[in-house]
């Protein structure tokens, strides 16, 4: 898949050496609608696939001189396309040509002052002394043969260097950082003026050239299974594949006894009736609810949820006859890049703290070919496909919900009754965030119920019912994220509320603890 799309816009490749910063590079590059693609740093050219238009070396957490440091394919030079190099990039170039790269006498992170001394570069065009954002302890030494300085900064003497006669670039700064403020200007004069890369990456072109791409790898008969959760990435991915096949696609929503409140039937209704959708959904929640009976241990939790889903979405898929007369060849699944991106670094992915259920388990046994259309995709750019797609607003904006779903919202043993009350109590929680109109504001929100029990009074009566513990949260992209600083007015309200409403519970309590330490799901 990754092949296909670089094969039909102009493609920077970013190698990857491991900085915090790379991903943002493609994203750069992408916001002024030119397409990039990042990889490991260790990808060989050869097997490449696919010749991009530009490179861009990132940085990175090594030092070049180090034992088992990475380096790059020094095939990148046989593709006579310009080069970038950012810090640990500009490093690599340096160590590449005469090893001058040493540790500096002092490290340098933040802001720093640019002074471009080559008026006429074509990369610094349209940027004079401007902030450039540092992130190093290592510096170059002096300059590798054939190249100019173009650029200084108050430590780095070589802050900006050039090939003599090769597009050949190094800086020691971060453009892609918005504390560069001239940044993305530097990203664009490389990749458009100096690379020459076309500006038509636009969703619109990318709709056209997938939904051409996948009728094409299906072919005129050939079927297609997808799970789909009410979620935005299944929903788009299933929405695309609609447009490319009709109903020669099935989506199978798994009813697992966890979802939100009426989620099913809400799902049911937007899917088929709205989209056009060919959905079958399973009610298989006494088989999910059955395997959980005395279970606690979150992780324990979350595999026989993962595992049991698997095993009806299979039960499921076996029961769909293709018109054909053929098996079912290919599964669709709604992975985005993030997903890619986290299982790229060159040192492998990093390391378990939960184990997020995935139907990725289904392909051994199946033998199923995976489509993948969202894969070159980041969440904003899946839900501007959404919009596209003329999917309604209120679901592509809507805020992630696990696959394990209230199981894990639901602090010790799940059955029904818990999570009757976990439900009720999120569907108070999330309808008075519409109603203050906040739900935008907050990347996601739900209500957790605990297994402990607090006394109370109500009517004169003493209660001694369970806990409600409330969590929303702002984040960009989930690995870290902050808790949302509601008016006391609105919490007062919400607790109240569900107190009245919700029976079996005493007490509501806000979660304020940020990611880390703590995580999203309360399990
Ligand atoms: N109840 C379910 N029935 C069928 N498939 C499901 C169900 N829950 C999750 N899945 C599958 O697991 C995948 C991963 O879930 P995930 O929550 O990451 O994505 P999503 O639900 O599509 O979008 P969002 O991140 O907005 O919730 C989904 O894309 C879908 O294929
Ligand atoms: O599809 C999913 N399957 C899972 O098993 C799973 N576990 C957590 N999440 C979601 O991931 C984001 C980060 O959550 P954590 O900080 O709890 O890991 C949050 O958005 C969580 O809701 C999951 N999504
Ligand atoms: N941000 C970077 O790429 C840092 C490169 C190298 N590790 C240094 O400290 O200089
Ligand atoms: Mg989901």
């Amino acid at each position: 898949m990754s092949e296909q799309v670089s094969n039909m816009f102009d493609t920077i490749l970013v190698l990857d050496f491991g900085s915090q910063y790379s991903h943002l590079i493609t994203r750069r590059l992408r916001e002024f609608n030119v397409y990039a693609e990042m990889l490991p740093c260790t990808q060989k050219i050869s097997e490449l696939g696919w010749k991009p238009t530009g490179v861009i070396l990132s940085g990175g957490p090594y030092s070049v001189y180090e034992e088992g440091a990475p380096h790059v394919d020094k095939a990148i030079f046989d593709l006579n396309v310009p080069i970038l190099g950012i810090c640990y990039g500009l490093q690599e170039l340096a160590w590449i040509d005469g090893k001058h790269v040493g540790r500096g006498e002092k490290r340098e992170y933040g802001p720093s002052t640019l002074n471009v001394l080559d008026k006429e570069s074509p990369l610094f065009k349209g940027i004079d002394q401007s902030t450039v954002w540092m992130s190093h302890g290592d510096k170059l030494h002096g300059l590798p043969k054939d190249y100019v300085t173009v650029a200084t900064s108050d430590n780095s003497p070589y802050c900006g260097i050039a090939h003599k006669s090769l597009p050949v670039y190094g800086i020691q700064f971060h453009p892609e950082v918005t504390h560069s403020t001239q940044g993305k200007t530097l990203l664009k004069n490389f990749a458009i003026d100096i690379c020459g890369a076309k500006q038509n990456w636009t969703m619109e072109n990318f709709v056209d050239t997938e939904i051409q791409r996948i009728r094409k790898l299906v072919g005129p008969t050939a079927e297609v299974i997808g799970a789909v959760s009410g979620g935005v990435d299944s929903t788009v991915a299933s929405k695309l594949m609609t447009e490319a096949i009709g109903d020669r696609f099935h989506a199978i929503l798994v009813d697992n006894g966890v979802l939100r409140l009426n989620e099913a039937e809400n799902v049911k209704k937007t899917l088929v009736d709205g989209l056009g959708i060919n959905l079958t959904v399973v009610d298989a929640s006494d088989e999910f609810l059955d395997k959980l009976k005395g279970v606690t241990d979150p992780e324990k939790k979350r595999k026989i949820i993962g595992n049991t889903f698997i095993h009806v979405f299979e039960r499921e898929a076996a029961k769909i006859k293709p018109k054909d007369g053929k098996e079912i060849e290919f599964l669709l699944q709604g992975t985005l890049y993030p997903d890619v991106i986290e299982s790229i670094s060159f040192k492998g992915p990093s390391q378990t703290i939960k184990t997020h259920h995935n139907v990725g388990g289904l392909l051994d046994d199946m033998k199923l070919k995976l489509i993948e259309p969202l894969r070159e995709l980041f969440k904003d750019e899946v839900r501007h496909l959404g919009e596209l797609l003329g999917i309604p607003h209120d679901l592509v904006w809507r805020h992630p919900f696990p696959g394990p779903g209230i199981a894990i919202r639901v602090l010790g043993e799940v059955t029904r009754e818990q999570v009757e009350i976990a439900r009720k109590a999120d569907h108070i929680y999330i309808t008075e965030i519409r109603k203050a109109g906040l739900y935008n504001k907050i990347s996601q929100a739900f209500a957790a119920l605990l297994p402990v029990k607090s006394v109370g009074v109500m009517g004169d009566q003493r209660t001694y019912e369970q806990v409600i513990a409330l969590r929303a949260i702002e984040t960009t992209d989930f690995m870290t994220a902050d808790w949302y600083p509601f008016e006391h007015d609105f919490l007062k309200r919400v607790a109240l509320r569900i107190v009245n409403e919700v029976d079996g519970v005493a007490r509501v309590t806000y979660d304020i603890t940020s990611k880390p330490p703590a995580t999203v799901e309360w399990e």
